[in-house]
């Protein structure tokens, strides 16, 4: 069912420093600030030879990962997004197997365009799992 891997997110306190960091220190191709008022957060996409990684910066109010970070005030990996034929299949074969999907259960457009979902940490050995259709 899940395939290949499509990014690694972080969640960072300072999403300028970051994506510096990653362009000047790490010498990766960085991508521009993206506003996703829908997920409430705004993310910069680096793109790497075999995946991407999302950093993720909090936005409004009730953004999901406020909590996290002042859980993590350093940052911290986030999520890692795993790509699939079929989200709906794969939603329904997840909640068949007892597996909770946040939200709604209703995938969503993400940063790319296609559609997403999430799949509770404390199913996924403590690690928050994001498919993305493809
Ligand atoms: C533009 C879209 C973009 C894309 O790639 O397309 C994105 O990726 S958007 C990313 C942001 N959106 C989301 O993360 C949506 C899904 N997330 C959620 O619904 C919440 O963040 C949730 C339910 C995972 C956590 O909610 P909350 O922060 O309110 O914390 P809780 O107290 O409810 O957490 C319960 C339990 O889980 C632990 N937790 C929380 N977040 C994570 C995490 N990222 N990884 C691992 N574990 C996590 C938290 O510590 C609690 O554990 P406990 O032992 O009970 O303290
Ligand atoms: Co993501």
């Amino acid at each position: 069912m899940i395939g290949r891997l499509n990014h690694v997110a972080i969640a960072v306190p300072d999403l300028e420093a970051a994506a510096a960091q990653y362009r000047d220190t790490l010498g990766a191709e960085v991508g521009a600030p993206q506003d996703e008022l829908d997920h409430g957060v705004t993310v910069v996409f680096i793109t790497l030879p075999n995946t991407k990684i999302e950093l993720l910066y909090p936005l409004g109010d009730a953004s999901p990962i406020r909590g996290f970070l002042e859980k993590n005030p350093a940052g911290g990996i986030h999520h890692i997004c795993y790509e699939v034929d079929d989200i709906l299949a794969a939603r329904d074969r997840l909640k068949a197997d007892g597996a909770r999907v946040l939200g709604d259960g209703e995938p969503r457009i993400g940063a790319h365009g296609k559609p997403v979902l999430f799949l509770h940490p404390k199913d996924f050995n403590g690690c928050l799992i994001e498919l993305e259709e493809v």
